[in-house]
């Protein structure tokens, strides 16, 4: 897959201080989720980051789990991940909304979260996002976190020209 294909770029490398991500993971349709936290994993490796792994039932589950470990103060970032594909009723717009709105909100409330959550109408849609060779989104999350965590720590210590800024 070309890396063109893939929309993240990693943080500025040089975490002074080890970067401790949770990925909350909803292995609703495992085989897919299982790329997508394969290529979070990969992505957090690549930066030096150590991450730690919960499972949940569902997508709208994923925003609860990150509330209560932002509240441990444990985790300097969380990667959420899942997927959710249309079925025949309207829990698809409620599962989808919901849970990226609640992932938002906890974003704003100064929780650093790359939202891996795909939101398709059909397995292949999920596969061709999920799979590492492929979009590799968990990857793209997983980048998203760590860009926010390097943000977050930049200004914490007073730079304003670092990541982030531009001169
Ligand atoms: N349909 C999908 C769900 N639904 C389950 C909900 O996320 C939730 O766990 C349930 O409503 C209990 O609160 N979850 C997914 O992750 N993906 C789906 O396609
Ligand atoms: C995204 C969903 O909640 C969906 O998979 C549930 O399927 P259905 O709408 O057919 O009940």
């Amino acid at each position: 897959m070309a890396a063109s294909e893939q929309h993240y770029t990693l943080p500025l490398p040089g975490f002074s201080k080890p970067v401790r991500l949770l990925i909350v993971v909803a292995p609703y349709y495992k085989d897919i989720t299982d790329q997508l936290v394969a290529g979070a994993r990969g992505v957090a490796a690549a930066c030096g980051a150590e991450a730690d792994l919960v499972e949940v039932p569902g997508a709208l589950e994923v925003p609860t789990a990150i509330g209560l470990a932002e509240r441990m103060a444990k985790y300097d970032g969380y990667v959420a991940l899942g997927c959710v594909i249309r079925g025949e009723t309207t829990h698809y717009e409620t599962v989808c909304n919901d849970s990226s709105r609640a992932i938002t909100l906890l974003g704003l409330q100064g929780a650093c979260i790359g939202n891996g959550i795909l939101t398709v109408e059909n397995r292949g849609q999920a596969l061709a996002r999920a799979e590492v060779a492929g979009q590799n989104k968990g990857g793209g999350a997983a980048a998203a976190a760590l860009h926010l965590v390097a943000l977050a720590r930049s200004w914490a210590a007073g730079d304003t020209k670092g990541i982030g800024f531009r001169a």
